[in-house]
C-alpha cells in the first residue's frame, strides 16, 4: 500500500510509455511538414515557376534562425529557465504558426512576380515561414530528448529515444510517399495544409502532455538531479567545447546529416530524371531511408548496446553513405533498382550512425554537460542542413540544366544530377575521415565508444 502511494508516474511503465508516445507523436508531425514539400519539386518549379535555387533557398530556411539568430541556443536557455512544458508548448507554436505562413504564402502569393528583399514574394515568405518552423521543430527536439531523460531516468531511456526517433521517421515516410499523389489529386498546397492539421493536433498532444508532466511533477519530490544537471551554462559551453571529443562528432553530425537530410530532399527529382521512376512512387523510393531507419534505429541500438563498437559503426555508415552517392553519381547508371537498392543501403547507414552517435554524446560528456552538447552539436549539424541545399539548388540551377520538357502544359527543367552527388560523395568521403579520427581520439582519450553500453 505505502509502495505504491510512493509510485510516482514515470514508475508506472503505463505512464512513462503514454507520455512518450503523445511527444512523440508531436515530433512525428514535426518530421511530416519538414519533408512534405521536398517530393513536389519539380511541381513547384511546374506550377509556381520556382527554379531550383529558390527550392534549395527555401530548403535551407529551415536552418536559418537557428544558425544566424542562434535561436538553438536561445532556445537551450529557454529550455532551462522556464522548462519543458512551457518551452515545449511554445515550439509547437513556432511550427504550427510558421506552417500557416508558409502555406499563406503558396496558397495566397504562389507564383506572384511580386519581389520581396530581392527574392520572389512566396519564395520569400514561405521561406520565412519555414524558418521559423525550423526553430520550432529543433527546439522541440532537444526539449523531447530532455523530456525522454526526466521520465526515463533510470530506466529503458536508450530504448525510449530509439522508439521516438524511429516514430519521427513514420512521419517524414509518410511525407515522401503522399506528398505528390495528394497533390495530384487535389492541389499543390493539400500535403502542407495536412501539414498544419496534424501539427495543430501535435499542440493538443504536447497540452496533454503538460497535464501529466505537472502531476508528475507534484508527486513526491521527483529526482530533480536530472534537470539540474542539464542546465544550460556558459561554463558548461566552454567545458563542452574543450573537449576534443565534441569538435569531431559535431563535425561527423554536420558532415553525415548534410549526406542524407540534404539529399532526400532533391532524391524524388533524381529518381524522375535519372532513374525515369514514375513520380507517384518517387516519393516513396526517396523515403526509404526513413522507413527503414524505423525498423533499424532501435535494433543497432539494441546491438550498441549489448557489443558496443560504436565509433567502428559510425565509419562503416560513413564508408556506405561514400558507395551509395559515388554510384549515384555514376552517369551512365539508369537502372530503377540500382536507384531501390542505394536507397536501401543508404537506409542502413542511416540507421547505424545515428543510433551509435547520440549514446555516444552522452559516453564523452557528463550527465550535467549533456544538454549543453546536444543544442551546440545541433547547432553546428543546422549550419550543413542550412548551407549544402542552398550550395545543391544553386549549382543544379548554373550548371546542371540539360533540356525542358512540358507535362499538362508546365514545363520543368530536366537536370544533370552528376555534379551534386560528386559534392555529396567529397561530403561522406570526409565524414569518413573525421569517423576515422574520432576513433583515434577516443582511444588516445578512453571515452569508451567501443564498450557496451549494458554491463555484463
Ligand atoms: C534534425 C535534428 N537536429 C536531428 O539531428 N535529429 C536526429 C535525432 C536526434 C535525437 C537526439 N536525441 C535525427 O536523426 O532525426
Amino acid at each position: 500500500m505505502n509502495q505504491t502511494s510512493n509510485q510516482k508516474l514515470n514508475d508506472k511503465t503505463w505512464a512513462r510509455w503514454s507520455a512518450l508516445f503523445v511527444v512523440a507523436f508531436t515530433m512525428m508531425a514535426a518530421y511530416y511538414v519538414n519533408d512534405i514539400m521536398a517530393p513536389l519539386k519539380s511541381m513547384l518549379e511546374g506550377e509556381l515557376h520556382w527554379t531550383s535555387g529558390e527550392f534549395g533557398f527555401f530548403t535551407g530556411a529551415y536552418s536559418f534562425l537557428n544558425v544566424f539568430l542562434l535561436m538553438l541556443i536561445w532556445g537551450g536557455l529557454i529550455l532551462d529557465k522556464f522548462g519543458i512544458r512551457f518551452t515545449g508548448m511554445l515550439s509547437a507554436i513556432l511550427m504550427v504558426g510558421g506552417t500557416i505562413c508558409e502555406y499563406a504564402a503558396i496558397t495566397r502569393f504562389g507564383g506572384t512576380e511580386e519581389m520581396l528583399f530581392g527574392y520572389k514574394l512566396d519564395v520569400f515568405m514561405a521561406s520565412a515561414g519555414y524558418s521559423v518552423f525550423g526553430v520550432g521543430a529543433e527546439v522541440a527536439g532537444i526539449t523531447v530528448t530532455k523530456i525522454i531523460a526526466k521520465w526515463f531516468h533510470g530506466k529503458e531511456m536508450a530504448l525510449a529515444m530509439g522508439v521516438q526517433v524511429a516514430l519521427a521517421r513514420v512521419g517524414s515516410q509518410v511525407a515522401y510517399a503522399v506528398a505528390i499523389p495528394v497533390a495530384k489529386n487535389w492541389h499543390l498546397d493539400t500535403p502542407l495544409l495536412i501539414g498544419a492539421i496534424l501539427l495543430v493536433g501535435g499542440l493538443v498532444s504536447f497540452l496533454c502532455f503538460t497535464f501529466m508532466d505537472r502531476k508528475l511533477d507534484r508527486q513526491v519530490t521527483i529526482d530533480t538531479s536530472c534537470g539540474d544537471d542539464e542546465k544550460f551554462s556558459f561554463k558548461d559551453v566552454v567545458a563542452v567545447v574543450s573537449n576534443p571529443g565534441f569538435w569531431l562528432i559535431a563535425l561527423l553530425c554536420v558532415l553525415f546529416y548534410s549526406c542524407v537530410f540534404p539529399f532526400q530532399k532533391f532524391a524524388t527529382e533524381l529518381m524522375v530524371t535519372k532513374y525515369n521512376v514514375s513520380e507517384d512512387i518517387a516519393g516513396t523510393f526517396a523515403g526509404l531511408p526513413a522507413l527503414g531507419a524505423l525498423f533499424l534505429t532501435p535494433v543497432f541500438g539494441g546491438m550498441i548496446d549489448r557489443r558496443g563498437k560504436a565509433a567502428s559503426i559510425m565509419m562503416l555508415g560513413a564508408f556506405m553513405l561514400i558507395c551509395v552517392h559515388a554510384i549515384y553519381a555514376i552517369p551512365f547508371i539508369h537502372a530503377s533498382w540500382v536507384a531501390i537498392i542505394l536507397m536501401i543501403i543508404l537506409g542502413i547507414a542511416f540507421s547505424l550512425v545515428p543510433s551509435a552517435m547520440w549514446p555516444s554524446v552522452a559516453k564523452i560528456f557528463p550527465v550535467k554537460q549533456l544538454g549543453t552538447a546536444y543544442a551546440l552539436i545541433f547547432f553546428i549539424q543546422n549550419i550543413g542542413l542550412w548551407g549544402i541545399p542552398a550550395l545543391i539548388g544553386s549549382v543544379l540551377e548554373n550548371y546542371c540544366i540539360t533540356g525542358q520538357e512540358v507535362v499538362n502544359g508546365k514545363t520543368t527543367n530536366l537536370y544533370d544530377y552528376t555534379l551534386p552527388m560528386c559534392i555529396f560523395t567529397g561530403i561522406a568521403i570526409l565524414s569518413l575521415l573525421v569517423a576515422f579520427l574520432l576513433k583515434s581520439a577516443d582511444k588516445q582519450y578512453g571515452y569508451g565508444l567501443e564498450k557496451a553500453n549494458l554491463k555484463k
